[in-house]
C-alpha cells in the first residue's frame, strides 16, 4: 500500500499538467522513499526513471543509453552508447518536445565520475532546455551532496532548478493506516520511526519485542547496520557525529551537557550540531511561545529509529554480533521500552493535533504546537492561536487518574500564563491508553481522551 506523499504529488502533477520546462531535485535522506514518489508520478503519466549506480563513466553511459532509446522506442539505436553526456543531451534534444519525465536516481554517483555533468547540464539547459517540454528530475539520497551540486551559489547548476523537493519520513498520521490498531501504531513509530524502508520491515500482526529482536537485534537485518550505513555516506568525521547523537539519545540535549559528556568543546558541538540539523538528523526545539533565537533550544533526534537505535543499538553492536540480540531485549529493551514509548507518544499526539486541527475538530484552531519547559515544570504540549491556549498532558499508561493530572496540569499551566497573559479562553486535554476516572471533569473546556477516542476523531478527518 503506498502512504501519503499527497502534497508531493499534487505538486509535481500541477507542474506536469502546467507544460513548461522543468528541473527539478528531489533529495532525502537513504530509504525514505524518494524512488518510490517518482515512480508513483510516472505511473499517472509518462516518463523513465534511470538508477544511477557507483560505477564508471562508461558503464554509466552504456546504461543511460540503453534506457532511454529504448524509452523512446528507438530500437534502431539500442547498440548504441552514446560516447558522453552532452551527446545523450543532444540525443533528448530531438524529443523536446514530448511532455515526458525523464528522471535520474541517485545523480551524485554520477556527478563523482564526471564532475562536468553538471556544467553539461547548465549549458543544455540554458540553450534549449528551458524552453522544451521535458520535465527533467535529479534524484539523489545524499542531503549534503544533492544540496552542494545543485543548490549551492558555486555550482554550476545554481538558479537552474525549477523546484526542489526534501523529502521526509511519513508522520505517525500516515502509519495509522498500515496498523491494525492504535496502540500497536504508536508502539511501532516509536521504535521504528517513519522511514518507510523501516517501519514496513515490521510484520504488522507480530509483538513489538519480537520485531525489535528480529528486525533490529540480529545481525543479518538491514536495520542494525543502516544507521551506520547513512552517518558515514553523509559526513568525513562520523567519529564526532556519533559521539554527539549517542550524547543527545541519552538525554543531553543541550550543547553544554553534551560537550560534558562528549569531552568535545563547547564552539565544537555547536558546528557539529549545525551540520547535524542540515542534515535532518536533529531538530532544535524551543520552548512553546519562546521566539526562535531564544537560548533554551534543546537537541533531539529527529527520527524515531535513529533514537531508538542509539539508544539500544549502538551501545550492544558486539553482544548483538555474538547473537545475544534475544536476552538484549528481555535485559535493556523490556524494561525501559514503555518510558522510551511514552516519550514519542508525545509526538505522535501533536502530529495528531495538527490532523485534527485541519479538519476543524479542536475548539478553536492553532497556529502553533510544541512542548514547553521552564525551570522544574513541563507541559507535553501546548496549542495557541492568537486568542486560545490548549494545554495538552499526555501519558503513555492505563488507568490514569485524569482529575490528578488536570489539577497538575492547571497548575503548570498557570506558570506559562503568568508570562503569557495574552489567552483570553484556556482549554485543556489530558490523554492516556486508559482512565479511572473521567467524568466528573469533563467540560467544554477541560477535554479527556484514550486512544479509543483519539482513533474515533482520526477516522473522522480521513477523506
Ligand atoms: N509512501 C510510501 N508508502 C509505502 N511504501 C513506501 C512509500 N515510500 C516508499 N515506500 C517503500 O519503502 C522502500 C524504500 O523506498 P524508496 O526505495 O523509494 O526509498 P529511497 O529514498 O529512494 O531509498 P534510497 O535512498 O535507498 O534509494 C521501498 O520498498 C518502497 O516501496
Amino acid at each position: 500500500m503506498f502512504l501519503n506523499r499527497e502534497a508531493e504529488l499534487t505538486s509535481l502533477q500541477q507542474r506536469f499538467d502546467d507544460n513548461n520546462a522543468e528541473f527539478i531535485i528531489v533529495y532525502g535522506r537513504r530509504r525514505v522513499g524518494k524512488s518510490e514518489l517518482i515512480d508513483q508520478f510516472i505511473i499517472k503519466n509518462t516518463g523513465v526513471r534511470i538508477l544511477a549506480r557507483e560505477e564508471t563513466k562508461g558503464l554509466q553511459l552504456k546504461e543511460f543509453s540503453s534506457e532511454l532509446t529504448a524509452f523512446f522506442g528507438d530500437t534502431h539505436l539500442s547498440s548504441v552508447v552514446f560516447p558522453d553526456w552532452d551527446a545523450i543531451f543532444s540525443y533528448i534534444r530531438s524529443y523536446k518536445n514530448k511532455r515526458v519525465i525523464i528522471a535520474c536516481d541517485e545523480f551524485p554517483y554520477l556527478v563523482n565520475e564526471d564532475p562536468s555533468l553538471l556544467s553539461v547540464i547548465q549549458y543544455h539547459w540554458d540553450t534549449w532546455l528551458k524552453d522544451s517540454h521535458l520535465f527533467l528530475i535529479v534524484c539523489g539520497s545524499s542531503i549534503s551532496m544533492m544540496e552542494e551540486m545543485t543548490m549551492r551559489y558555486e555550482s554550476p547548476l545554481f538558479g537552474r532548478r525549477t523546484g526542489q523537493y526534501l523529502i521526509k519520513p511519513l508522520r505517525f498520521t500516515d502509519i495509522l493506516e498500515h496498523f491494525p490498531d492504535f496502540n500497536t501504531a504508536v508502539k511501532h513509530y516509536a521504535v521504528f520511526g517513519g522511514t518507510p524502508a523501516y517501519i514496513f520491515k515490521a510484520e504488522k500482526d507480530k509483538d513489538i519485542y519480537e520485531n525489535i529482536i528480529s528486525r533490529i537485534l540480529s545481525e543479518d537485518s538491514i536495520l542494525f547496520r543502516d544507521t551506520e550505513f547513512i552517518l558515514m555516506s553523509e559526513v568525513s568525521e562520523p567519529r564526532y557525529y556519533f559521539s554527539i547523537l549517542r550524547s543527545i539519545a541519552e538525554g543531553n540535549t543541550t550543547p553544554s551537557k553534551i560537550s560534558q559528556m562528549t569531552g568535545l568543546e563547547r564552539s565544537t558541538v555547536s558546528k557539529y550540531l549545525q551540520v547535524l540539523m542540515n542534515l535532518q538528523l536533529i531538530i532544535r526545539e524551543i520552548p512553546a511561545g519562546e521566539p526562535l533565537k531564544s537560548k533554551k533550544g534543546q537537541y533531539f533526534l529527529s527520527d524515531n529509529y535513529f533514537a531508538f537505535w542509539f539508544r539500544y543499538v549502538y551501545p550492544y553492536v558486539k553482544s548483538i554480533e555474538m547473537g545475544n540480540g534475544r536476552s538484549l531485549c528481555v535485559e535493556e529493551v523490556k524494561p525501559t521500552l514503555q518510558a522510551y514509548i511514552g516519550r514519542k507518544f508525545e509526538g505522535c499526539i501533536e502530529d495528531l493535533l495538527w490532523k485534527f486541527n485541519a479538519s476543524g475538530l479542536l475548539p478553536f484552531r492553532f497556529h502553533s504546537c510544541s512542548r514547553w519547559w521552564m525551570k522544574e515544570h513541563e507541559i507535553d504540549l501546548i496549542a495557541f492561536s492568537d486568542t486560545d491556549v490548549l494545554f495538552c498532558e499526555v501519558k503513555w499508561q492505563e488507568k490514569v487518574n485524569a482529575e490528578k493530572v488536570y489539577a497538575n496540569l492547571l497548575v503548570k499551566s498557570n506558570v506559562f500564563l503568568s508570562y503569557h497573559p495574552e489567552f483570553r479562553d484556556k482549554h485543556y486535554l489530558v490523554i492516556a491508553k486508559t482512565f479511572t476516572q473521567e467524568s466528573g471533569i469533563a467540560s467544554d473546556k477541560v477535554h479527556i481522551w484514550n486512544t479509543t477516542s483519539l482513533e474515533e476523531m482520526y477516522r473522522r478527518c480521513r477523506p
